[in-house]
């Protein structure tokens, strides 16, 4: 049994982990960046030097605002324009997570954003779809059991939701789990999509909103009580409607308190979110009050690339800044798999014969 109360990264890596929030055009190897930049012909990259290429996707992402965070994307949908460069790329994200210890996914992208050179968006999650099926059995050949399923985005700023939601339908057999909404917040409420989520509900389809991020209470509000999101992409700034008096006294807003009473999952990216000035920095980060309070948290990535991390890296991050210790860890992980958009039966398999056995002896 171990003693200590804080796990240090090593001792991350190999514990069963559970990743809701992570963009597929946000995680690519800085390699493979460069390599498909040379096989497809990609002139746009600002450096072809993998080691100075992943420090500039950070770098560059460490903007302080959403806004020039998303003009990083512009190289990796760049490279990302073929059925070759889609299959591998999937591929390598099943295979990465999986070495990191994460035993179910839901990665999501644009499929808009890879119609640049002909590619029709059937085509677009076909390949992407075949190279999650590759990256899971390359996994298992390493031992690493791994679940993914994928959540199609719509970007906030194109008029194209409701065709997104419908390809979401129809490929929901086929690994599709989900939809999302994604790109700037500022200036296009979720509302500009309710046709899409009334799509989605008639059709008892899930999905989740990017909300509460770059935007405050009223996305957050709109999101829940207008379009039905089940889960928040983000959802940080749900503190805005919580006070902390000097003596300590926590009060929720109506807002916060239907968000913890109804279990509403928050899905936070925290490197992300200092990147982006959702957060000033980790230590000051809401997740610390969120959790304190009982909200549905999970962690999670938003893009590994940009943010230069892993599953493994945000919880000891956050294990060092706010002490967590296997406990919380477990906590957080079975947050996650309750509000995962797979089947009941599948969730709690996981739970009770992945999760559960794996941290026992640890708590
Ligand atoms: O944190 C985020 N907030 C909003 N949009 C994002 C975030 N991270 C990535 N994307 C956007 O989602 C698209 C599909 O994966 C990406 O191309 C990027 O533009
Ligand atoms: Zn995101």
């Amino acid at each position: 049994m171990s003693t200590r109360t804080v796990p240090t990264l090593a001792e991350l890596r190999p514990a069963p982990k559970v990743l809701l929030h992570d963009h597929l055009d946000g995680g690519l190897r800085p390699a493979t960046v460069a390599e498909l930049a040379e096989t497809t012909g990609y002139q746009g990259l600002p450096t072809s030097d993998p080691v100075e290429l992943g420090r500039w996707f950070r770098d560059a992402a460490d903007s302080g605002s959403l806004e020039s965070y998303l003009e990083t994307f512009a190289h990796t949908c760049g490279v990302m324009q073929t059925e070759e460069a889609l299959v591998r790329v999937a591929a390598e994200c099943a295979e990465d997570l999986a070495a990191d210890g994460v035993v179910y996914a839901e990665v999501r992208y644009a499929p808009e954003l890879f119609v640049e050179r002909g590619l029709s968006l059937d085509a677009v999650i076909e390949a992407v779809q075949a190279g999650f099926t590759e990256g899971e059995r390359r996994a298992a050949e390493r031992g690493h059991r791994i679940r993914t399923g994928t959540l199609l985005c719509a970007m906030r700023q194109h008029a194209r939701a409701l065709q997104i939601a419908e390809l979401a339908v129809r490929y929901r057999d086929a690994g599709v789990v989900g939809f999302d909404i994604a790109g700037p917040e500022a200036g296009f409420p979720p509302t500009r999509n309710l046709d899409a989520f009334e799509y989605l509900r008639t059709n008892n389809a899930h999905f989740t909103i990017h909300a509460g991020e770059a935007f405050g209470l009223a996305s957050i509000w709109e999101a829940i009580q207008h379009c039905g999101a089940e889960r928040l992409g983000h959802g940080v700034r749900i503190v805005d409607d919580v006070k902390v008096a000097a003596d300590g006294q926590v009060q929720l807003g109506r807002l916060a308190a239907y968000v913890r009473d109804r279990r509403i999952p928050l899905e936070v990216c925290p490197s992300s979110n200092v990147q982006t000035g959702a957060a000033p920095s980790i230590a000051e980060h809401p997740i610390g009050l969120l959790a304190r309070l009982r909200f549905r948290v999970t962690i999670n990535t938003d893009n590994r690339l940009m943010s230069d991390c892993t599953l493994s890296s945000e919880f000891a991050t956050l294990a060092e800044t706010f002490g967590y210790g296997w406990a919380d860890v477990q906590w957080f992980t079975i947050n996650a798999l309750k509000s995962a958009f797979i089947d009941f039966d599948e969730r709690l398999d996981l739970i009770n014969n992945v999760i559960k056995p794996w941290y026992a002896p640890r708590l």
